[in-house]
């Protein structure tokens, strides 16, 4: 059993990816700017910013235009002062521009920073709020892709690519204009080489989108599936079968890279195809520009000015294409983004659901005709009732998957059952809030969870407020402090991973230890199996001995020996509880109990 998610749920799967519904260009785009509207000034400031670098860049061809005819070119006079004038005033509005270029840029940097820090900050927040159903057919890899890369790639895009895209948007308007003031005859050549570009552009879009979509739920796949295969990397030594997984990992890799692969190589011919339409036009435009110089309709300083303002015209409409292709893919990561944005939380507490204080609690839990399954059609619990009354130890016993972690499940509401009520006090759990309904039951499974932080802050973590004398006490209770002071560094040792820098015995202890601090009404008890050695397993019966004092206690028991003094014992099978009582009853009777008793205790006296 888990204690940090689903508990009995998959690890990791290959369950489905972030893709799905496929949201509009718009929608997408709309979700974003809400994001980015969180940094409005900002955006207002690079705009201005963005606006004035393009004027004063575009002014740089039009001085060099005068400059040209200052040249006099056919009249053999030079009129030098005016040549360096506008020189010295090109230099002038190029070297303003490249500034504020610049300032763009450090602006871009910091609302793109500003923007992830919040997407990720609400898809976190988010990830935490889902149901643990959810976890069920995702994999945890491919969430945390989407927490990633696939916001990194929105990053990229907000500060490189919307510079680009803005700078570039002012670049081709106000090249427009001038190439209009200077020569409406010269910008026929545009009139047919525009709609080219911009409807293969937007052909090539259309197609490429889904090959980023494809990339980016690749990608979290692979994740998925190297989050697993990391966890498990012990088990997987151990079997020798390192090689079988490489292989399969080598598929999904190959998978990601070929996906990646075939959306890139599709992007990039965009580029060069836009590129050689407008360097057509081009062409044309000099052997216009020329035609018309010749007919004398026009200066040769005009001609040089149209022909840079249509190279900054075309320039950046290659440029489109290509940013095209970037925005495709940030509209793939987004649409994940905002896909796993969209998963509905655990529903919420109903409207009058009651606040179940844990003081006032007495611990009577009645469960009735309880039906759940996972799915619809596979019933895991089948008219199970049970009356724990306040104090007593309910132990669970039954062969493995009969269904002993999933009564936990439903007494934490980690799911609901689809028929029948459980209550606690007499309220259901369903008009109670979810949050105080679990901060009603201490916890303590076989797999323990502890974080990267001190065995302080991992005791002390249920219960914010708690003292260290407390914390010292729960410990010295669970039978761990003797530990935690033999430590160099004492309650402030950093556990590192989980705690794999501790053993198992000593992890289950600090969890007893927490359980005891969180001092719930209600307790929820794993029996370690086998991962520890009889004296610290004597150890940890005694720690649970004194946790489950005067408490409710539900036990899910894998050695039946320790479990005779509970007040019921249900055995359950196939989903039903197949025997009930104490365990004299249980012998007396000669069931399925007895026989399984027997059975150990044989084991036992054998080994
Ligand atoms: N998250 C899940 N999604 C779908 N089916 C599940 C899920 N968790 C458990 N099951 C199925 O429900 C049944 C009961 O599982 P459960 O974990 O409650 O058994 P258990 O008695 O606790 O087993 P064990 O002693 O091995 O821990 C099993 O058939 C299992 O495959």
């Amino acid at each position: 059993m888990r204690e940090s998610k689903g508990l009995g749920g998959p690890a990791g799967n290959d369950g489905k990816s972030f893709e799905r519904p496929k949201q509009s260009a718009g929608v997408i785009l709309k979700r974003l700017w809400t994001y980015l509207a969180g940094c409005r000034r900002l955006v207002a400031l690079a705009i201005v910013i963005s606006i004035a670098s393009n004027l004063l860049a575009l002014v740089g061809p039009k001085l060099s235009g005068y400059a040209v005819d200052a040249l006099r070119p056919g009249q053999g006079q030079v009129d030098f002062e005016a040549v360096f004038f506008y020189a010295k005033w090109m230099l002038v509005a190029y070297l303003v521009s490249a500034a504020l270029s610049y300032l763009l840029a450090t602006l871009m940097v910091r609302i793109a920073r500003d923007v992830v820090y919040r997407l990720r900050r609400d898809v976190f927040e988010h990830l935490m709020k889902l149901p643990v159903r959810f976890y069920d057919s995702h994999a945890i890899g491919d969430a945390l892709s989407v927490l990633s890369y696939d916001i990194d790639t929105i990053s990229t895009m907000l500060s490189t690519d919307l510079i680009q895209m803005m700078t570039n948007l002012l670049t081709v308007a106000g090249s427009f204009i001038m190439m209009l003031t200077i020569s409406p005859l010269l910008f026929l050549p545009f009139l047919v080489t525009i709609p080219a570009s911009i409807l293969f552009t937007r052909y090539r879009a259309r197609k490429v989108r889904p090959l980023y979509r494809d990339r980016s739920a690749a990608l979290g796949a692979l994740n998925g599936y190297a989050e697993e295969m990391t966890g498990g990397l012990e088990t997987i030594r151990a079997y020798g079968r390192g090689n079988v997984f490489l292989h399969r990992f080598d598929a999904k890799n190959a998978q990601a890279c070929e996906a990646n692969y075939r959306a890139d190589c599709f992007a990039s011919m965009t580029g060069p195809s836009v590129g050689f339409i407008n360097n057509l036009s081009l062409a044309l435009v000099s052997t216009l520009g020329a035609v018309l110089y010749m007919a004398g309709w026009i200066s040769l300083g005009s001609v040089s000015s149209f022909v840079l303002y249509s190279r900054k015209f075309s320039g950046p409409i290659n440029e489109f294409a290509n940013l095209f292709s970037e925005l495709q893919s940030t509209l793939a990561a987004a649409e994940r983004v905002f896909t796993l944005l969209d998963e509905p939380e655990e529903a919420p507490d109903a409207p009058d659901a009651q606040v179940l204080a844990p003081a006032s609690v007495r611990g009577e839990v009645v469960l009735t005709g309880i039906d759940f399954g996972y799915s619809p059609d596979a019933p895991v619990l089948q008219g199970l009732n049970l009356r724990a009354k306040p104090g007593q130890t309910i132990a669970i016993v039954g062969p493995t998957g009969a269904g002993k972690t999933t009564i936990i499940n439903l007494l934490m509401r980690f799911y609901d059952p689809l028929r029948g009520s459980i209550t606690v006090d007499g309220h259901d759990i369903r008009h109670l809030t979810r949050a105080s309904l679990r901060l009603a039951y201490s916890m303590v499974l076989q797999d323990t969870w502890l974080f990267t932080g001190t065995i302080y802050e991992n005791l002390a973590y249920g219960k914010p407020g708690v003292t260290r004398q407390e914390v010292m006490n729960a410990a010295r209770a669970a039978h761990i402090h003797r530990f935690i002071l033999s430590l160099p560094q004492g309650y402030d040792t950093v556990l590192q991973d989980g705690g794999a820098n501790i053993s198992k015995g000593q992890r289950q202890l600090l969890t007893i230890a927490r359980a005891m601090l969180l001092d719930a009404p209600m307790l929820i008890l794993d029996e370690a199996t086998s991962n520890v050695d009889t004296g610290t397993e004597q150890q940890i019966q005694k720690a649970m001995l004194t946790l489950m004092q005067g408490r409710t206690c539900f036990v899910i028991a894998h050695r039946l020996s320790t479990i005779q003094n509970a007040d019921q014992i249900l055995l359950l099978q196939n989903g039903r509880v197949a025997e009930q009582g104490t365990h004299q009853e249980l012998l007396a009777k000669g069931g399925a109990y007895c026989a399984l008793y027997r059975a150990q205790f044989e084991d036992s006296n054998a080994g």
